[in-house]
């Protein structure tokens, strides 16, 4: 029976060990996690935190006993200190002090991501606290019980610190909001579009500390206060987003690395050797939008990436599509989305790029009720006419909208195509001269 062995078991080995333990019964899957928990979904951590949601139960999808009712053997609080690429064989150590000593056939790479750490004075302070684990989210809320925490500080106005900023807000928390860059979102977003979340933290009494670079974070014993390269602000508590970097210890020094340290890994998602396959966060992607190989750190690329390396781990050959990484985020009311690169990263990269925007209604005028302003912007090739990248803002669900820019990126749709396609008309959803259709027709 060939062996498969996973080393990780979040959402992309979780798809990966499905993937195979549903449609391979003569495979013998061996499953080593650090951790003691399963498919933990980060996403429910702002909420959970900022109390939309009761408690934590339903933010897991996947269990050990799930995998062991389909036959794998699972090792959980288990962690992998070593592979030997040349023998084959992995080395465990369980949290009971058992060792283990593996062998594979087939390796699946699935050890993820980390927080950046900043190295500044002060992160080893108590109430400095890193967001990824389900651990940390339950110890940031057990520490916001004791009602000693008044003043919040967030450092990264990426994905996370945006929502953790909304979810202490929302808890009657005092929150700063910082990051070096001048705007909020900014790998995913345009101005036009940050703007607008800026506008929104603001006027929820968010302090946005933008263009501030963190130069040590002050306390004795706990944390008092962050001290930055313009000011000081009051902090019971930090929390540090700046941002993940690939967790690849294990293979560092035997398989081919990207540049920012992730496996580097083909459309079969296979490292440099043939029989070891990387996933999810400790893997590289291939992004159709600069039609180049990158570094996405998303759920989503993580599940999509486990599905192939599955397949292919079995011998039933399947290319990925590559992403473009298509995100999301809803700050109170406020949604926005993007997928491909947005018009100030297509000029850095060297493109020829323009952008044609679109502001309107989602509905026509006589809908009265629940008639959102949209706001669109397309971004793309001005010599190929490709399209790059799209961002969209409503206060109304516009989200599956921008999986057809999705597509389009993938299948390297020029904003010409786009003009005419054929797109829906009826008043519940929009307007005869919708808004994609006119920011097309509008492009230069
Ligand atoms: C707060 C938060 C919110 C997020 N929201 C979203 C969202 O809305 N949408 C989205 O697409 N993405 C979101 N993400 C990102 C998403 O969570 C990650 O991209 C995803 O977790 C990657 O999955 P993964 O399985 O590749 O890696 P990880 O989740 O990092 O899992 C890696 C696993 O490997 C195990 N491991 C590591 N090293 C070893 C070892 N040596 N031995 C044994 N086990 C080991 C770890 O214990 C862990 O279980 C969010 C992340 C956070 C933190
Ligand atoms: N809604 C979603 O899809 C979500 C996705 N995620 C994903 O998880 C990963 C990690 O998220 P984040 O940590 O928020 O990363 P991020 O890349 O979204 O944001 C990091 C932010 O930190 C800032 N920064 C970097 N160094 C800094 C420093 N020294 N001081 C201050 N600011 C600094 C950057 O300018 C950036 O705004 C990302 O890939 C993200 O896309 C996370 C949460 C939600």
């Amino acid at each position: 029976m060939e062996r498969i062995v996973v080393i990780g078991a979040n959402h992309a080995g979780t798809a990966a060990i499905n993937t195979i333990l549903d449609n391979y019964k003569d495979k013998e899957v061996t499953i080593f996690d650090s951790n003691d928990n399963i498919s933990f979904l980060g996403c429910g951590m702002a909420l959970w935190i900022g109390n939309q949601i009761s408690s934590s139960e339903g933010l897991f999808y996947c269990s050990k006993e799930i995998f062991e009712q389909k036959g794998a053997k699972v090792y959980l609080e288990t962690i992998v200190y070593h592979i030997d690429f040349d023998k084959k064989l992995v080395f465990a150590t369980g949290k009971d002090g058992q060792n283990y000593q593996t062998p594979y056939d087939k390796l699946i790479l699935a050890t993820g991501s980390l927080p950046i750490a900043p190295t500044i004075e002060g992160t080893d302070l108590k109430n400095v606290q890193y967001v990824k684990l389900f651990q940390n989210a339950k110890e940031v809320i057990d520490k916001l019980h004791d009602g000693l925490i008044r003043n919040v500080v967030v450092v990264g106005a990426g994905y996370i610190g945006v929502e953790l900023a909304e979810a202490f807000n929302r808890i009657g928390k005092k929150v700063t909001l910082i990051d070096t860059a001048s705007t909020c979102l900014s790998g995913y977003y345009d101005r036009e579009f940050t703007d607008i979340m800026s506008k929104n933290l603001e006027s929820h009494g968010i302090k946005l500390a933008y263009e501030e670079t963190v130069t040590s974070i002050k306390g004795i014993g706990k944390v008092e206060k962050i001290v930055t390269d313009k000011h000081e602000y009051p902090a019971d508590m930090v929390v540090l987003g700046i941002g993940f970097k690939p967790n690849s210890q294990l293979g560092k020094d035997s398989l081919e690395l990207f540049k920012n340290g992730a496996y580097l890994v083909n459309e079969h998602q296979q490292t440099s050797q043939p029989d070891v396959y990387a996933i999810g966060d400790c893997a590289t992607v291939y992004d159709n939008a600069i039609q180049k190989t990158s570094y996405i750190a998303l759920a989503t690329n993580a599940v999509r990436s486990g599905i192939v390396a599955a397949h292919n781990a079995c011998e039933t050959p399947l290319k990925s599509i590559g992403v473009q990484g298509s995100n999301g985020i809803c700050i109170w009311d406020l949604k926005m989305v993007s997928t491909g690169i947005t018009l100030d990263k297509a000029k850095s990269l060297g493109y020829d790029a323009v952008a044609t925007d679109y502001e309107d209604t989602q509905k026509p005028d006589f809908i009265e009720h629940d008639n959102y302003k949209v706001k669109i912007r397309i971004v793309y090739d001005k010599k190929t006419r490709i399209i790059l990248g799209a961002q969209m803002c409503s206060e109304y669900d516009i989200s599956m909208a921008i999986h057809m820019f999705s597509l389009a990126i993938q299948e390297q749709v020029t904003i010409d195509k786009l003009k005419l396609t054929d797109i829906f008309f009826l008043p519940h959803f929009n307007k005869p001269y919708n808004y994609v259709t006119m920011a097309a027709l509008m492009a230069e």
